[in-house]
């Protein structure tokens, strides 16, 4: 076989094979060729499978140095590109108040091209530079604008589900469509990404949340999904406030709203979840949709405390999202720590609950994501035939934490989990290409 572009990484390796295992291979190796991974396992096999492979030794090797790491990706399920410029500030007020008071107006800017193209160029720069090898982002309800998201984040190199925003009421006159012009943007933009042709990037349907549609509207979006075989994202039960909302408005419980619209599919992935209620989750569970858990957002926007593990018990997938700007920074390193944090908080007040560990979170971060997406087919970690999207993490860098004796590699996940920021992050691979 004629290798295409073949690499090899050699060094210490963890990923999660399943939820419940981490797999650590010391001084081990991964086979690249193209995008993807060819080959995985300890170093003393590594001749064997070059062998089969028939790779000579002239097949560039990256070797990391006892302080590093390599890990997949991590995986952002959930974040709003358009906001930003926000991160940081606005915490004063909880979630509708904060989407009238700072999000719609920001947002709103994005008719400008110009600004669209900065922000976006950032953000996504920002989160590859977080080690963020796929990402879910929202963007505007502005056409041109999420093009321009598209086209940044295949420059970028990034894999990501874009989102064009649905909203028809309850927002600013001038952030809203007509029922009929939102559908058909929404087609247009799905045109647009498809015609990019880039394996990476795909559309994904993104009504804003239950309050800016409505049920009709709901079941015009669930068509164009179904035909089109498109992944879909959305808000539920964040807040005590906007679920009663919903209840008054859609005479029914949050998931139920949703799937009066038909929006529960194996394909949906929808942020938070807090509040939602036994019957509520075994729907999510049936339907096969995913939570994505943005404790960062949560914490900073006073919305409330999820338990992942009780979403784990009704068989519901969950991945990581940072929900920038509800969340503070765009970094999955960031929402890994504070799921743990938030995990022990939760534990304090359920009894005999164990919480999360680190392993668990970097499953979360990684795997969890990519199941959470249904994209584990491709990338969550290092099984033969995904692609290679990976980090390499150093816990030795002058920026970082001082680095005073020799760990082993579970000892420098924890380390880049607890301690660690995107200065660890030393490159960055998706789909095989070097992107940091
Ligand atoms: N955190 C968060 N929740 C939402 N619910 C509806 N819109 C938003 C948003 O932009 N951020
Ligand atoms: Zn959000």
């Amino acid at each position: 076989m004629a290798a295409q572009n073949p690499q090899i990484f050699m060094g210490n390796i963890l990923h999660c094979k399943s939820r419940t295992e981490m797999e650590v291979i010391e001084n081990g190796y991964i086979i690249v060729i193209g995008s993807k991974i060819l080959a995985i396992g300890q170093g003393s096999t590594l001749s064997d499978a070059k062998a089969k492979l028939c790779l000579g030794n002239k097949t560039p090797v990256r070797t990391l140095t006892e302080s590093q790491i390599l890990i997949p990706g991590l995986i952002d399920t959930h974040l709003h590109a358009s906001q930003y410029p926000n991160c940081g500030v606005g915490y004063d007020k909880q979630l509708l108040d904060w989407l009238n008071t700072y999000t719609y107006p920001t947002e709103k800017k994005f008719a400008d091209l110009e600004f669209s193209r900065k922000v976006f160029k950032a953000v996504v720069k920002k989160s590859i530079t977080c080690g963020t090898t796929t990402a879910c982002y929202f963007g505007t309800i502005f056409n041109a604008s999420c093009n321009v998201l598209v086209d940044t984040v295949i420059e970028q190199g990034q894999r990501a589900l874009v989102g064009k925003v649905n909203m028809i009421c309850n927002a600013p006159d001038d952030y809203i469509e007509l029922p009929e012009k939102s559908l058909a943007n929404t087609k247009e933009f799905v045109k647009y990404v498809n015609s990019k042709y880039n394996e990476l990037v795909k559309p994904i349907i993104t009504p804003r949340f239950a309050l800016s549609v409505d049920k009709e509207f709901m079941q015009e979006l669930s068509l164009l999904a179904k035909c089109e075989d498109l992944h879909i994202q959305s808000h539920i039960s964040e807040t005590k406030e906007e679920v009663e909302l919903v209840e008054n408005i859609y005479g029914t419980f949050y998931a139920n709203a949703y799937d009066e619209g038909n929006l529960l599919t194996k394909k949906t992935i929808m942020a938070h979840g807090i509040y939602l209620m036994h019957d509520e989750l075994k729907l999510l569970a049936r339907r096969g949709t995913s939570i994505s858990h943005c404790p960062d957002s949560n914490l900073c926007l006073k919305s409330g405390a999820l338990n992942v593990k009780q979403l784990w018990d009704y068989g519901i997938s969950v991945g990581l999202g940072t929900d920038i700007s509800g969340g503070t920074y765009p970094s999955v390193i960031n929402a890994m720590r504070l799921c743990l944090y938030l995990s022990v908080h939760v534990s304090f007040y359920i009894k005999n609950m164990v919480p999360l560990t680190y392993e668990e979170v970097f499953y979360l971060g990684t795997l969890g994501g990519s199941e959470a997406l249904s994209l584990q087919k491709v990338t969550g970690n290092f099984e033969v035939n995904k692609d290679f999207d990976a980090i390499i993490v150093d816990m030795n860098v002058e920026s970082g934490l001082d680095y005073l004796q020799p760990c082993s590699p579970r000892e420098l996940l924890q380390k880049f989990i607890y301690s660690g920021n995107e200065t660890n992050v030393l490159s960055v691979y998706v789909a095989g290409k070097l992107v940091k």
